[in-house]
């Protein structure tokens, strides 16, 4: 383009008419061109800058930048051209003007000014400001004879200037003619640079759209990289952490290898352990699949075990008898054995007599046979002798024939004898067979009488086990349905009210000696409402029913599980409720002789955290203690006299509550709770009642806060445990309060009616639950809407007397028992790395 435009461009000099063209011009070429010019040239510019000054200033210059234009080197390149055609061509046009000088100076005026300045080296101010001085008396024509050559010069001067002149405005019109064709040019070279400028806007709109499309992109792209690059970032550190985590496991698993290396003993505790895990997993994914099902097949198999409970106590009582009628079979075996002992031993001295009494008869015979051995031996001496007289032969013939009959008669003894002791003998085997026989029966009947105690041992243990079986799966099929459980306790008949007539002490209340509902049933009968309408009666089955036989230590043993829940991390709420004087504080407290759940539960808290410390447990516990006295907080543990602090309850999103201004005590030990028990308790709202000398005018709260930590494992656990004393509900007219009382008992049974709304609300499934209507209800909101193993104890009293506040407190009791709250939670947190 710039070649183009140059080769446009006319060059002004020797053989460069207007429109002459010139070869493109080059920085360097015409840098060059100058330089063959030489000195004598830059000598005669120098010489011409003068008269050249103002025209050639006027001219217009190029640059090489500039492309088109000449530069000033350029005009240098044909200097000796471009002034010889000036030179011709003003002398040319200038020639008249020289000749008419020349015709009136005469040879003067044929001298041009190069000549005059090549000849003297003047410049045109030497010229100019030449003086010419004469001497005095100088003659005119001297004078005028030294003024020609300055005139000469002058002239030559004035021609050589209007030369220039001329040139000038030949150049000027040139430079004109030039200029406008230049302008023409760079009119159509500016429309083309227009429309290839906006040729160029389009095309650069276009690159700039493509450079901000690819920009987009370009953002993108780095966006995405940026992304990729985070994600890989986070999938690193997901990675790092899994990896943390892996490593923890996996030291946790050399630290667990080398615990179970340690711990060989506990092995088979731990397998007994996880045996009943699996048993207790396999029941729960059935329990998972359908929970009606479960619950109708924990029924079938409670039944079952129930039926086999029963059997085997059947059996057990069956083999009992059998095992005393083995015993007895066994005494008169051992009595027939005895007798046999006795029998033989008589008959084994009656046959000693019997062979003395043989031996005797021997040796009679013996001597019977001798002296008939003599008298025949006699006789025949007599016959011999033949001399004898007859009578001495009749003699001796009967002596002889007695002699005979007593030897027959001996025989017959002997032989009766012998027979008498092969019968002795025959006995005396027989007894001895039986005596074996005997004595192998009485063996197997021990071998059975063993067997049997060994399996009604076992059939003993099996029960106990189905029982506890039964109860793990009850406790777990609670917590997966979420209820509050209820357990049902009624007290024994005071001594007052046995012996004073003006009590109705007829029971009121039946419990099933029998059945499914063993333990869990019991029916109220309460009188009817007119006179001489019959009694009625009504039935509840709760989740464990306490006859008035129970005893404080079983009715613990039925909460230990729920209270060690604490230890493993989950809240747990134990609430006594009832009518005034049923049995609350003593089933909560209970007295120094006999504990209550509160001691116990402590106690057991302890006594477990001691034990879990073997396997690296260690825990922190914190206890405070406030009651609600007339809608009010107070603060049991409070050692300041006036504490008219004004206490606010809070949850936060873990359900855990905080009173604020409460007092927090760490307590390490049981005694720790005794201490502050007894503090409690005197500072207590407690007042004489027309139904309880000691009855209870607030609801006690007693909170736990059981933080644990296993230092070997990192594990870590938090646990509350709320133990709760309501007070009493009473019928206003039959307490007899008035005064403060009627007060108190106005705002118990407000705040006990807004815990039966809220278990109303709750039941019923509504969507709004009036938890704050009452502190009370709002205080035990976790435990009843939230994530909490909450426990109710239903305190009853067991006489006619009050047989319609045992029905209603029976009533409330299974609508608690029927409320669904979340399933228990443990708050247990297992560290990652
Ligand atoms: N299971 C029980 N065995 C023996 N005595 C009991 C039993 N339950 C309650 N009692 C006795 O009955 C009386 C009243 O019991 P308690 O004070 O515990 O009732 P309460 O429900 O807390 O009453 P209140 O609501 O008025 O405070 C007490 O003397 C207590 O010792």
């Amino acid at each position: 383009m710039d070649d183009r435009r140059e080769s446009r461009i006319p060059r002004p000099g020797v053989g460069g008419g207007a429109g002459a063209t010139t070869k493109p011009l080059e920085p360097s070429k015409a840098t060059n061109s100058a330089a063959p010019t030489g000195s004598a040239m830059d000598r005669k510019r120098k010489a011409d800058a003068v008269s050249d000054a103002v025209p050639d200033a006027k001219r217009p210059t190029f640059s090489a930048g500039q492309g088109a234009r000449p530069t000033r080197s350029n005009t240098t390149t044909g200097a000796g051209g471009r002034s010889a055609s000036v030179q011709q061509a003003t002398s040319a046009r200038t020639g008249p003007s020289q000749a008419q000088g020349a015709s009136e100076l005469g040879p003067i005026a044929e001298e041009s000014w190069d000549d005059i300045r090549d000849k003297t080296g003047q410049a045109p101010e030497d010229v100019l400001s030449k003086k010419v001085a004469f001497a005095k008396g100088t003659k005119p024509e001297r004078k005028v004879e030294a003024f020609v050559p300055l005139v000469k010069e002058l002239k030559a001067l004035g021609r050589h200037l209007h030369g220039s002149n001329q040139r000038l405005e030949l150049d000027v019109e040139q430079w004109k003619r030039h200029s406008a064709e230049l302008s023409s040019q760079a009119e159509a070279e500016r429309h083309e640079w227009t429309a290839k400028q906006a040729e160029v806007a389009k095309q650069m709109q276009e690159i700039r759209e493509l450079l901000e499309l690819q920009e987009q992109q370009n953002n993108k792209l780095e966006s995405d990289i940026k992304q990729g690059a985070e994600q890989l970032a986070e999938k690193e550190a997901a990675r790092a952490t899994l990896q943390q985590r892996l490593d923890g496991v996996e030291a946790d698993l050399e630290r667990a290898s080398k615990q179970l290396e340690e711990r060989d003993g506990k092995v088979k505790e731990m397998e007994e352990l996880i045996r009943t895990g699996q048993k207790y997993s396999t029941t729960l994914q059935t329990y998972n699949t359908s929970l009606q099902a479960d619950l109708t097949a924990e029924k079938t198999r409670r039944d079952e075990v129930q039926r086999a409970k029963d059997e085997l106590q059947g059996q057990a009582a069956e083999l009992g008898g059998r095992v005393r009628s083995l015993e007895q079979l066994l005494a008169y075996e051992r009595e027939q054995v005895e007798k046999l002992r006795n029998e033989r031993e008589s008959a084994t001295r009656d046959i000693a007599m019997l062979r003395a009494d043989l031996d005797n008869t021997r040796q009679e015979r013996e001597r019977a046979v001798a002296d008939m051995t003599k008298a025949k031996d006699d006789l025949d001496r007599l016959r011999t002798a033949g001399g004898k007289s007859m009578e001495t032969l009749e003699a001796l013939s009967n002596d002889k024939a007695t002699m005979e009959a007593q030897l027959s008669m001996q025989q017959r003894h002997i032989s009766s004898m012998r027979e008498e002791l092969a019968g002795a003998k025959e006995n005396r085997a027989m007894s001895d067979a039986l005596a074996d026989t005997r004595a192998s029966q009485i063996t197997e009947l021990k071998a059975q009488v063993e067997s049997l105690q060994g399996s009604l041992a076992d059939a003993e243990r099996r029960v106990y086990e189905g029982e506890l079986v039964r109860r793990k799966l009850h406790n777990i099929i609670q917590d997966l349905k979420g209820n509050i459980r209820v357990y049902c306790r009624v007290r024994p008949v005071s001594s007052s009210e046995a012996s004073d007539s003006a009590h109705d002490s007829e029971m009121s209340l039946d419990f099933p000696a029998a059945g499914d509902l063993l333990g869990r049933g019991l029916t109220v009968t309460v009188n009817g409402n007119l006179s001489g309408q019959a009694p009625q009666k009504h039935s509840f089955a709760f989740d464990r029913v306490f006859s008035p036989g129970t005893t404080q230590d079983m009715v613990f043993d039925e909460l230990s599980e729920l209270v060690q829940s604490a230890l493993d991390g989950h809240k747990v709420c134990i609430f006594a409720y009832g009518q005034t004087g049923s049995g609350k504080t003593f089933t909560m407290l209970g007295s120094r002789e006999q504990p209550g759940v509160i001691p116990r539960a402590m106690q057991q808290i302890f006594t477990s955290g001691q034990k879990l410390a073997a396997q690296d447990w260690q825990f922190n516990m914190q206890a405070s203690m406030l009651e609600i006295y007339n809608e009010e907080i107070r603060d049991l543990l409070s050692r300041r006299k006036d504490d008219s602090k004004k206490h606010q309850v809070t949850h936060d999103s873990n359900g855990l509550t905080t009173v604020s201004d409460l007092t927090l005590v760490d307590v390490n030990r049981p005694e720790a709770v005794d201490q502050l028990l007894a503090q409690a308790m005197d500072k207590r709202a407690v007042g004489c009642t027309a139904l309880n000398e000691q009855s209870s005018r607030s609801h006690m709260v007693f909170s736990m806060r059981i933080e644990g930590h296993n230092t070997s494992t990192d594990a870590k656990v938090c646990g509350v445990l709320n133990l709760i004393d309501l007070a009493g509900s009473e019928r206003v007219k039959e307490s007899g309060a008035i005064g403060q009382r009627l007060k108190e008992a106005q705002a118990i049974n407000k705040s006990l009616s807004a815990l039966g709304d809220v278990i109303m609300a709750l039941a019923n499934k509504q969507e709004h639950v009036p938890f704050r209507n009452s502190k009370l209800t709002y205080l035990l909101q976790p435990s009843l809407g939230g994530d909490s193993k909450t426990l109710m104890f239903l305190n009853v009293a067991p006489t006619r007397e009050f047989g319609h506040e045992s029905l209603c407190s029976l009533r409330f009791g299974s609508k608690v028992n029927a409320c669904e709250i979340n399933v228990p939670k443990k708050n247990v947190t297992v560290p990652r790395g």
